[in-house]
């Protein structure tokens, strides 16, 4: 130790500089050693060390995408840092990512980092599971409970009360307050979602509404605490979440302000554990006890799975029942993928709907033929499926503004893709946002047109992905699209909207676009101004 200490002391501040030096020098070589060495080598932003290609980056990262497809093509590598990202840009380029074959090599979403561990999400339910046998092991769960019989009743009622719920907020705000639809659908979602998976509301919108209003909803206040409780934990999670993914641990843990966002992404992690935790120990003890009336939640339905009480005849016995663990995961898998797009979504409809009043007019015209002139009348799964427009601009508002724009996937062994061999462990960046623009298959792909998915058009559906595809596209498709639909069939039929703003003020990410807040007013719809 005293050797040590001498020797540190005997070194001066030039060999220390030297030192530093020969240092980034080294790291320099080897980055560009690598760079040049690259298998595959593919068109792109010449990267700098440290930075890789985020020198080029001048506008939103969704743009920023677009503007690489545009001068190099449908393929191209980004250096995040030092990694290399391949992005592919064209429907047809995903096909094999999408293959329905469970053996297929590119089942994973991305290489596993010590940080998604960390968080306990790397190790555990669908969406950074980085294990892919443990990942079908969920996922064949995952899918179950979404695909079981009733699901998307019981989805359908939640929806219009949780809807309901929100129009009564609404109102008891005053038509003059305005209302950030955001923060309100994010609520909504995280009320839904509880539902779904728990069977239990959330109560985040009365607790949301207590914070705007003198007046108070008519809640125990320790339940609207301990809601608020958890949706503050979400948020730091989900805040959190891409410190854990971006950087090593040392960095994370020691360095000033990261190592702070690191003890709040890590204390709401145990927090969010505790609380699921002790749902879901409870949920056992009544299950125990009452050998009961099974309820069609996700919580039950993942206890119950594979396990002897469950006399569905579709069990598979050579599947092990889920630990508490696993049935977590899967759960805050749910809170994670369900709300952000879907809250997307409805705003930006919302949006286009105040901007192009012609679609707005078409929307009402086909709802008002579903529902007739009863604006309060609860929508069905019959009335939701006849909704053939509104599903045209739902799917023309996600090919323009798609919350996921992204996708990552690797390949865990090596193989062909697009005539280039690829090394295992390859990184994948599938830009869809790119394909659902892309000028050879959509005519004025900037323009907002609804019409254009009114036609059976063959070249539009092989072109259009916003859910992904294959075993690992969107478990929570149907559900999203009764959410939506059902935002559409309260609100628009009922409600004239106004924004109150200009611009759609849209952040986007890696992997992500999306809202931090929409303004906007709402009175009772005034049908003569509407088809004057
Ligand atoms: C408009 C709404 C939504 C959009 C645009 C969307 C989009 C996507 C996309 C593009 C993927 C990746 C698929 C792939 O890798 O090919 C995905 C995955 C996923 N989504 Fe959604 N999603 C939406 C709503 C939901 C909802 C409501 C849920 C709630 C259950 C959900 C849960 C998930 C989960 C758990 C995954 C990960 C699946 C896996 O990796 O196996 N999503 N979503």
């Amino acid at each position: 130790m005293a050797l040590f200490q001498n020797l540190l002391s005997s070194i001066s501040f030039n060999h220390s500089l030297n030192l530093l030096l020969f240092l980034v020098f080294l790291y320099i070589a080897d980055f560009y050693y690598k760079y040049f060495n690259r298998v595959n080598k593919l068109p792109g932003p010449f990267p700098l060390p440290i930075i890789g290609s985020l020198w080029n980056k001048r506008d939103r990262y969704n743009e920023w995408i677009l503007k690489l497809q545009r001068q190099y093509g449908d393929i191209f590598e980004v250096w995040l840092g030092p990694t290399r990202k391949i992005y592919l840009c064209r429907a047809e380029y995903f096909d094999k990512i999408h293959s329905l074959n469970t053996k297929s090599k590119w089942l994973s979403r991305m290489r596993a980092t010590e940080g998604t561990f960390e968080l306990g999400m790397g190790q555990r339910g669908v969406w950074l599971n980085a294990n892919v046998e443990d990942w079908k092991y969920n996922r064949h769960f995952f899918n179950q409970v979404m695909l079981a019989p009733g699901f998307n009743l019981k989805a359908v009622n939640a929806t219009n009360k949780m809807l309901k719920d929100m129009e009564q907020y609404w109102t008891m705000l005053g038509k003059d307050h305005p209302i950030d639809l955001c923060k309100w659908m994010g609520r909504f979602t995280i009320e839904m979602v509880s539902v779904i998976t728990t069977g239990k509301r959330s109560y985040s919108l009365p607790a949301y509404f207590n914070t705007l209003s003198t007046k108070k909803a008519d809640i125990l206040s320790s339940i609207l605490e301990d809601s608020e409780y958890l949706i503050k934990n979400f948020e730091k999670f989900f805040s959190s979440l891409p410190i854990f993914t971006i950087f090593p641990y040392y960095i994370r843990h020691y360095f000033p302000i990261l190592r702070n966002l690191t003890k709040i992404g890590l204390e709401s992690r145990d927090n969010l554990h505790n609380i699921f935790l002790g749902i879901i120990r409870e949920r056992r003890k009544e299950l125990e006890k009452n050998d009961c009336e099974v309820s069609n939640d996700m919580l039950t339905s993942l206890i119950m799975a594979n396990t002897k009480k469950n006399h569905d005849k579709d069990v598979n016995y050579d599947l092990r029942p889920m630990t508490d663990h696993e049935i977590m995961g899967n759960i805050l898998d749910a809170f994670l993928g369900g709300g952000g797009p879907s809250t997307f979504a409805v705003c930006v409809i919302t949006h286009y709907m105040c901007k192009y009043p012609k679609v707005l007019q078409k929307v009402r015209q086909e709802l008002d033929s579903v529902f007739g002139n009863d604006c309060n009348h609860p929508f069905t799964l019959d009335d939701l499926s006849k909704l053939k427009y509104c599903e045209a601009v739902i799917n023309e508002t996600i090919r323009v503004h798609n919350a996921a724009h992204t996708v990552p996937r690797e390949n865990t062994g090596s193989d062909e893709l697009l005539g280039y061999n690829w090394p295992a462990h390859s990184e994948f960046m599938l830009f869809y946002e790119g394909g659902n623009k892309h000028p050879d298959f959509w005519k004025n792909p900037e323009d907002y047109d609804p019409d254009r998915f009114m036609k059976e058009d063959m070249v539009l559906k092989r072109n259009f992905v916003i859910f992904g595809g294959g075993l690992r596209q969107c478990p929570g498709k149907k559900l999203a699209l009764i959410w939506i639909k059902g935002f559409m069939a309260t609100f628009l039929r009922k409600y004239d909207i106004t924004l109150m703003y200009d611009e759609l003020n849209f952040k986007s990410t890696l992997f992500k676009s999306y809202l931090e807040t929409m303004n906007i007013k709402i009175s009772p719809r005034n049908n003569a101004t509407l088809y004057s």
